[in-house]
């Protein structure tokens, strides 16, 4: 994992003062780590029940996508609103420097998916959070949560207990 850690560059005051941005953007210039970093995101659920990926936009689209690729399963964004042509549904929430809205497709999921969902980065929790409502609120069923990096002092762990939380770096 240092290997990882050494790929996650800290931005102090961005977007706002206060907030220390991790960048990813070191680590998905460099193969070897991004390859590592989908594998061991997808490590425990091999085998396992889980019948569609979900990433949000836009980090999550990297990895969400990635994992996808490689587990031969269904991707699915959900993205920032106005986005999607087809009839969506929507959550809005708040996250770590403001608020948002995410949307999916009504036809997004199947009725017995059970959904992994991806993202680079778990902060205050509000977007993953938000994203397991949504896919619910579309009949799907959330086992996990997978993220890069979590920002433990955010404790937005706590936010998703109803699920399986598997991040790969902690800070
Ligand atoms: O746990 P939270 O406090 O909700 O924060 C985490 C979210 O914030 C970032 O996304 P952002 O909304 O900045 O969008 P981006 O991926 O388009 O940069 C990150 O990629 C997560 O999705
Ligand atoms: N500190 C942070 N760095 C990168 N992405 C984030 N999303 C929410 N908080 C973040």
């Amino acid at each position: 994992m240092d290997r990882l850690i050494s790929k996650i560059r800290d931005i102090p005051d961005f977007p706002k003062p206060g907030i220390i941005f991790k960048d990813i953007t070191p680590l998905v210039k460099d193969p070897a780590a991004l390859k590592l970093s989908v594998h061991q995101l997808m490590q425990p659920f091999l085998g396992s029940e889980i019948t569609a990926i979900a990433g949000m936009e836009a980090r999550g689209f990297i990895f969400g996508s990635l994992v996808a690729w490689e587990m031969g399963l269904p991707f699915i964004p959900l993205r920032k609103p106005g986005k999607l042509p087809y009839d969506v549904q929507s959550v809005s929430y708040d996250l770590e420097y403001g608020s948002a809205v995410l949307e999916a497709h009504i036809d997004a999921f199947e009725p017995d998916d059970k959904v992994l969902l991806i993202d680079d980065l778990l902060a205050t929790g509000g977007t993953a959070k938000a994203s397991c409502e949504l896919i619910e609120k579309l009949g799907a069923k959330v086992v996990a949560c997978a993220f890069v990096v979590e920002l433990d002092f955010l404790n937005g762990r706590e936010r998703l207990d109803a699920y399986q939380v598997h991040s790969l770096l902690h800070f």
